[in-house]
């Protein structure tokens, strides 16, 4: 066995070393009067769905928010960590640390959460993981040495040092176990050394043995580093129960019982609901109050008689004294203030994460690339070696289209990918550590080697197979349109995902953009006839439309193409040219036909740049205003 079997011994083991953990300046950590209202989805009139809940954690405890499914634990957890508490919701009461109020600014750097979807990514080893955690949230006045230090022992603290080296675990290839995971991200928050760990339901989608193995550890770093831990938790066993100090029982956002985990057996007995004997006490106060069950209203009047009860009772009115008391501390946590990582840093830390992740992770970028060269051999083979001739110019028209409309069109596979770096994005922004700034300057370097490769390995199997214009300066202006045309395919896929986050909805959305782009490109109907209601509005903001001009100008700009004889000398000619009279057609009439001019591909450059800086900076106003 590993010692990641031991939770207990392994953290024994280890607890010297985590000097920089300790809390020695949050004392208590209190809440009053807290209420949380937002506006009923179907009557539209105001809904409490948290009401004066009050508690206070001390140093060193760790509290468990319990109650049946839509009693208000998330709304309760997300309210103390001063984050939205539901949707559109209003949140009033106090929440106040060491005595004092305080501000968002302050929770964020005297705590951290973890949600209950960890946003751990799976390429990445463990000690990547911490690692990187630690290079977006810690100063540049921690030495590399000292950070280094506390990654190792924040993985040794959670068992984790047989797996160093192991992969977290994508779809394709597995890594470590549902209880490694958990305590994986929650080692990876611990390296800002917060005072303050949020936990929505740390135990979720794992069995007795893993919860209890989760929370053994959770419980060991919290007393022995003084910390207080808050975790939202659903049927917790027995045992793992036994692990939390405080209890915050909770039924339709009202509270049913606060105090210790201890007392509270002994509290119930008081108001006359006794634990039968060889009864998991977590289970038997969930069942007592969990309305869901309710056939004759029976559950409905104990609730609201357990509710009361808790009002009036005495453990509620020394609760009340203790927080006066708490609220009379004198000692500050200002000082605490960890300096966080410089914002310049924080670009270069994310394209080093995603270079790591893209050329491990075969689902995020293999899979694209294997699917780019498919469709360059499909393309190639079938508009194998186009000729010089007449009846080859619409076959070559119909290549450049599909080279440029099509490619770009596939940029939909990148949803997926986006929308999971958004997901890890949220939960790094939500913990102070990524600013969409960040974000969108890392997600654009990161995109164009790999883009630029896609064009090159495309340009290199379809150019010559199908017989373009061929010369070298040609076939690199080619893959210079195909890179700008997929740099604006993806960001257009950035900025649609950021606005709609549901996988199904920015896929819909995003093959509807690019249909649209293909259609007014001015290939299906040239821009001379196309009515002007899709020339006016659409047409001239549609990068596939550069594209397509820059690549016709490309392969007709410089070129001549023969007609058919008929008889000796006598040539049918389908394009009109003045060369007709020997036979030949110049690319340039070609291009009359599309209503195309030459010698302006430095212009479409700079507004295909243009269109990409648009996507860009739209999809980071939407992150700015998505809070
Ligand atoms: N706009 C709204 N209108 C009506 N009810 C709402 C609204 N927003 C939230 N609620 C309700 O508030 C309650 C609290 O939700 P919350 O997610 O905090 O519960 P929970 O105890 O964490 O549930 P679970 O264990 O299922 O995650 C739920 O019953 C939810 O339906």
């Amino acid at each position: 066995m590993n010692e990641a079997e031991h939770p207990g011994t392994d953290v024994e083991m280890n607890y010297t070393e985590n000097a920089y953990l300790v809390n020695d300046t949050v004392t208590s950590f209190a809440w009053s009067n807290l209420e949380v209202i937002v506006q009923d989805r179907n009557t539209r009139a105001p809904l409490a769905i948290l009401s004066n809940a009050t508690g206070n954690v001390c140093a060193g405890e760790m509290l468990a928010i319990l109650g049946p499914s839509g009693s208000g634990k998330t709304t309760l957890l997300n309210a103390l960590a001063h984050r939205a508490a539901a949707a559109n919701a209003t949140t009033t009461g106090n929440i106040l640390v060491n005595g004092h109020k305080v501000s968002l600014q302050d929770m964020r750097d005297l705590s951290t959460y973890v949600e209950q979807e960890d946003a751990l990514i799976g390429s990445l080893t463990v000690r990547e993981t911490v690692l990187f955690a630690a290079q977006l949230s810690l100063s540049h006045t921690v030495s590399r040495k000292e950070a280094f230090r506390r990654v190792d022992d924040l993985i040794a603290a959670f068992g984790l040092q047989a797996q160093t080296q192991t992969i977290v675990g994508t779809p394709i290839k597995k890594g470590l176990s549902g209880g490694q995971k958990k305590r994986l991200g929650v080692a990876s928050r611990l390296v800002t050394n917060p005072k303050i760990i949020f936990l929505d339901e740390p135990t979720s989608g794992l069995d007795a043995a893993l919860s209890l193995e989760v929370c053994t550890y959770i419980k060991e770093i919290t007393r022995k580093n003084n910390l207080i831990t808050i975790a939202s938790i659903h049927q917790p066993s027995s045992t793992t129960f036994q692990q939390f100090d405080k209890l915050y029982l909770l039924s339709g956002g009202q509270t049913c019982y606060f105090g210790r985990v201890t007392g509270a057996t002994s509290y119930f007995s008081r108001i006359g609901y006794t634990i039968p004997a060889e009864t998991n006490s977590a289970d038997f106060f969930i069942d007592l109050i969990n309305t869901d069950l309710d056939k004759n209203g029976d559950i409905c009047r104990r609730t609201i008689h357990i509710c009361e009860a808790w009002k009036t009772s005495l453990d509620s009115r020394e609760l009340d004294t203790a927080l006066q008391k708490s609220m009379e501390g004198t000692s500050s946590y200002r000082d605490l203030k960890a300096p966080r990582s410089l914002s310049w840093r924080t670009p270069i830390i994310l394209v080093r994460r995603s270079w790591i992740k893209s050329h491990r992770d075969v689902m995020a970028y293999g899979i694209r690339i294997a699917m780019y060269l498919g469709l360059a051999i499909l393309m190639g083979t079938v508009f194998l070696r186009l000729k010089t001739e007449q009846s080859y110019i619409q076959p070559l028209i119909n290549a450049i289209f599909f080279g440029g409309a099509f490619m770009s069109f596939m940029a939909v596979a990148y949803v997926p990918a986006f929308l999971e770096d958004l997901n890890t994005f949220r939960q790094e922004r939500a913990n102070g550590l990524v600013t969409p700034l960040s974000f969108m300057i890392a997600n654009f370097i990161i995109g164009l080697p790999f883009l630029f490769i896609i064009s090159l390995l495309f340009s290199v199997i379809t150019y010559w197979m199908s017989n373009f214009r061929p010369s070298a300066s040609a076939f690199f202006t080619w893959v210079l349109w195909l890179f700008l045309d997929l740099v604006a395919a993806e960001s257009l896929v950035v900025l649609v995902s950021s606005i709609f986050n549901i996988f199904v909805v920015a896929l819909a959305t995003t093959a509807f953009a690019n249909g649209l782009w293909m259609c007014v490109n001015g290939f299906l109907v040239p821009m001379g006839i196309l009515n002007p209601f899709w020339k006016y509005v659409f047409h001239y903001i549609d990068y596939q439309a550069y594209v397509f001009q820059g690549m016709m100008v490309n392969e007709f700009g410089r070129r001549k193409y023969s007609c058919d004889e008929i008889s000796d000398g006598q040539y049918q000619c389908n394009y009109p040219s003045d060369l007709n009279s020997i036979g030949k057609i110049r690319g340039t009439d070609v291009l009359r036909q599309f209503s195309i001019k030459t010698g302006e591909e430095g212009t479409w450059i700079g507004i295909l740049i243009g269109i990409v800086a648009g996507y860009r900076l739209l999809a980071y106003i939407v992150l700015v205003l998505r809070k």
